[in-house]
Parts: C-alpha cells; structure tokens; sequence
C-alpha cells in the first residue's frame, strides 16, 4: 500500500508529533530534512544524520530554497501552534502561525513544483460534539482560535487542490499521547497523561476536572491514540499521495476512555494508588469527544495497535524512568 523512497520536507520536526513521523518514515526507508524554528521543538529529537533548516514556516523562500535544494517531493506539515487558552487569548498570532505558516509552505511547494501534501489537523475541528463518535462529514463548528484556524488551513488545502491539483490529506488527530523514547516525548504540560503522570512522579495528586459530566462515571471521555500509532498513520497516508488525493481523516482508536480511567490507568502503571482531586469543571470542555475511524480504515488499511495502557506506560517510561532514556 505504501511505497519506500520518498523526500520529505517535515515541518516542526523537532516537535514531539513530528519528531515520531520522521522516525517511522526513515524505518521505511524514505529521506527527510526537517524545518523547525525550534520555538519549541528540541534539536535533540532529530538525529544528526537529518539535515536540520532552523527557520520559521513563515519564512517562504526558505522553504522553497530547501525544497529545491534537497530535491523533496513532499512535505509533512506540523509546524503550528497548538494550545487552546493560548488560542483564545492570542487569535491573531495563531491566525498567522497555523494559516498564514501553511500559505507560506504552500506557496513554497508551488514554486518548488511539490504537490504531495500531508496536513496536521485535529479534532478541534469539530467543537463541542453530541459525544456520538464523529465522522468527517459531520458538522465543523470550532469553539476556539486554535479548531478554527486548523478549520481554515484544511479550507486552504480543499482550494489550492481545486487551483493546481495539489495532493493532499489532512489528519485529524484526537487525544495524543505516549512515546517511543525519552528524547522524543512530549515535554509540554498541556495535556492529561502527561500532567498525571508528572504529579504522580512526584508523589502528588492529579487533578479531574469535573466529575458531573453526563458519562458513565461523569468525567470526561476522550479517543487516546498512541504517538507511535499517529506516526505510522502518516506513513501510510502518504501512500495515497501517488494519485490525485483530497482526503479528511480522523485519527484515534474508535473508543472513549474516561478521565477517571485513565486515573486509574496511571496509578497501574505506577505502581501505587492514586487519589486524584476532584475540581469542577474546565470551561469549555465537551463531555465526549470520540473518533468514527470506519474512513481511515477503509482508506489506508490503518488502525491503532496500542491500547490505553501501551499509551500511559509508554509516558511514563519516557518521563519518569531513567533508564528509559532510549536516545
Ligand atoms: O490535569 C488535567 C488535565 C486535563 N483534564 C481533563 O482531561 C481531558 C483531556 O484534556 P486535554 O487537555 O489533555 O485534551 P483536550 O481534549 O482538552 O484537548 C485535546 O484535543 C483537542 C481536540 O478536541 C485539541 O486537539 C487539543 O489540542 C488537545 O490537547 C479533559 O476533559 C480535561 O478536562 C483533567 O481532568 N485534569
């Protein structure tokens, strides 16, 4: 289904998501270069036979320039900002970082003659779901600057396909988490597993936002997808890029855990109980929100190998464990 001997251009490949995708194109054989301004990725995660560019996505004729240079014939775009209460207190930043950086690497593919395109989008796209797993068709109503501008870069895409026949696939990615090694995990304190994990390793409590939800247990329920599983799903999305392509796929397992059990997960993995504190809920967040996987599927042959469990061990292997270093 997928085919070896690509050129890749991976933008924000020093960061945690596009750190993984280079590692698993290179397992298949294909070459890469990255482009990070190193913001925040970290150099550390791209091995030093990769050529690095530090520069920003905003940077067009260095783009353009390396995609010449290096004689690449695709690009994986990663490079964009990612925090959602950063989204809401900075729009126009995020405006410009995540739809006028893809305009920038799109203009750049134009000139450079490129025309295969793998996108990172994110389930933010669709705002607050019925808590029915969602499907790419259904309704896109973002709830904050961070789903709209990842709304407004697939917009882009569906036009500039419509303009010049650019192939393309956008993933929507849900809950990522987990790792492959220390040096590739995701250092941020953004997201559950790692904020869980973090406290447990220090011997406090991590916190559940809300507990009344209308869910099984009344927390939370969210699609957690292994890293390393994210990674092989762009590896095979490239594989549709040999045809004339303008795809929309949601990436996750297909089913919901819990905020409490993935509590619960972490205390199994650690080895010791774990009492979370119960707060009340965080504005803006859905109940549910669950991946219909029956597209990517049927398109790619793809579905997710880890389990909950691979997920949080693998986190806290990366984070916590010494010897886990892996680099
Ligand atoms: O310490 C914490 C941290 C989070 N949560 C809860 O855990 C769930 C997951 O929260 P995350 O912040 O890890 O993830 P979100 O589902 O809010 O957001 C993720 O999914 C979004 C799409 O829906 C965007 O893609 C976003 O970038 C990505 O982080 C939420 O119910 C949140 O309230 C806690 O209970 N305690």
């Amino acid at each position: 289904m997928t085919r070896a001997g690509g050129r890749w251009l991976v933008t924000g490949g020093a960061g945690y998501i596009g750190a993984h995708t280079v590692r698993a194109l290179r397992a298949r054989g294909d070459a890469v270069v990255v482009l990070d301004d190193l913001s925040t990725g970290l150099t550390e995660r791209v091995d030093d036979d990769v050529p690095l560019v530090r520069a920003s996505v905003l940077d067009e004729d260095t783009v353009a320039a390396t995609l010449a240079e290096h004689r690449l014939d695709g690009v994986l775009h990663f490079a964009a900002r990612k925090s959602v209460p950063e989204s809401v207190a900075q729009p126009l930043y995020y405006w410009r970082e995540n739809v006028e950086g893809l305009r920038s690497v799109l203009a750049a593919c134009g000139r450079a003659g490129v025309e295969r395109f793998v996108y990172s989008s994110s389930a933010a796209v669709y705002g607050a779901t019925t808590g029915a797993a969602v499907a790419e068709d259904d309704p896109c109503e973002p709830v904050n600057p961070y789903g709209t501008t990842k709304l407004a870069g697939e917009w882009l895409l569906a036009d500039v396909h419509r303009a010049t026949g650019l192939r393309y696939v956008a993933l929507r990615y849900f809950n990522v988490a987990g790792a492959r090694d220390a040096r590739l995990a995701d250092r941020g304190q953004a997201n559950l597993v790692p904020i869980a994990l973090d406290a447990v390793a220090r011997g406090g409590a991590p916190t559940v936002f809300g507990t009344d939800y209308d869910t099984p247990d009344g927390s939370c329920v969210r699609d957690f997808v292994h890293v390393d599983d994210l990674a092989d799903a762009h590896v095979a999305a490239t594989g549709l890029l040999d045809e004339p392509c303008a795809e929309t796929l949601n990436v996750g397992v297909g089913r919901g855990f819990s905020v409490l059990e993935v509590m619960a997960t972490v205390g199994r993995v650690a080895g010791r109980p774990v009492t979370p504190v119960i707060a009340p809920r965080r504005p803006g967040d859905p109940a549910a929100v669950v991946a219909d996987v029956s597209r990517i599927a049927g398109r790619l042959g793809w579905r997710a190998r880890h389990d909950l469990d691979d997920i949080v061990a693998s986190a806290w292997d990366a984070r916590v464990s010494p010897s886990a270093s892996g680099s």
